[in-house]
């Protein structure tokens, strides 16, 4: 199923070990755990108004096909998940919920009613496509701070969707934040337009970036934009310790089942976790 037909990654004609560290870097690292973002299930749903196809429905079969978590981002405009979503989610799943969220006043009492596992907060702008960037924490760290601690006080795991510089990951560990969500939209850009360089730098920024937030005492978690092709470097960082991927596994359930996907994601992972890369 991973062979190079279409294979974007194998277009790049760069071997994956370039850009990974001297031997298997993951090999004594703990598992990455897969959370299955189903975001896009309630895209395809929302487009005839109707229940169908049902996100729950596909959460719940991700969770019987060995996802580690499911997350759920709740816009401000609902373009894909909306409330009851996010309730039927909390009560019906046995598997963790990442509840992905701006830090708005609206969202953080959302959350702190939902209760969720984890809660991810993110930059949203209402225009974009889809989340750019990372959140700015030293713009924002002032409002961020008080949502931390109101969502930590309910129990959540609060994590900080940022990008891989050194500023703002020094910032997440002030700000309190247990978890920093590294946000893999710029290597995936460079997987895909097969550039060599911006590949091998977004990888170099997205490794350093997770061993200086382990290094503070942050849990390394990352997405954005991963896909068979370009997950087994982010996989094979040791620090990484769970990746949130969606909008890949949706488009591919198409073509070989959710079930196929998430099954054929696990296992890349897994082998990138003992040195196993394509
Ligand atoms: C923060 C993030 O990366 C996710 O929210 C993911 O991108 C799915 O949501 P959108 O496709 O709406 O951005
Ligand atoms: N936080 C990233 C996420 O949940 C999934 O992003 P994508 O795979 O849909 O791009």
């Amino acid at each position: 199923m991973t062979g190079e037909g279409g294979n974007p990654w194998a277009k790049t004609g760069l071997p994956r070990s370039e850009v990974l560290k001297d031997g298997n870097p993951a090999q004594d690292a703990p598992p990455c755990r897969l959370g299955v973002n189903i975001d896009h299930v309630a895209t395809i749903r929302n487009a005839r108004g109707g229940p169908h196809p049902d996100p729950v429905r596909a959460a719940k079969l991700a969770e019987a096909c060995g996802a580690d978590g499911i997350t759920a981002h709740l816009r401000e405009d609902r373009r894909h998940i909306r409330d009851e979503d996010m309730e039927r989610l909390r009560a019906e799943l046995s598997i963790p919920l990442n509840f992905e969220m701006a830090a708005t006043p609206e969202m953080v009492e959302i959350a702190l009613r939902t209760k969720p596992h984890a809660v991810c907060l993110v930059p949203e702008r209402r225009m974009e496509r889809t989340t750019e960037g990372g959140l700015d924490l030293t713009t924002h760290h002032a409002s961020l701070e008080p949502a931390i601690r109101r969502l930590s006080d309910v129990g959540a795991r609060v994590s900080l969707f940022i990008d891989p510089e050194e500023e703002q990951i020094r910032m997440a560990a002030q700000l309190g934040a247990p978890v920093i969500e590294l946000h893999t939209g710029t290597y995936a850009e460079a997987a895909l337009a097969t550039d060599k360089k911006a590949l091998t730098e977004t990888h170099t920024a997205l490794r350093e970036g997770a061993e200086l937030a382990e290094s503070l005492g942050l849990e390394v978690h990352a997405g954005h934009g991963l896909t068979f092709w370009n997950v087994q470097n982010i996989a094979a960082i040791p620090e990484v310790r769970e990746l949130n991927i969606g909008h890949f596994l949706i488009g591919e359930a198409v073509f070989m089942g959710l079930d196929g996907a998430i099954r054929e994601m696990r296992k890349l992972i897994a082998d990138a976790r003992t040195g196993m890369l394509l």
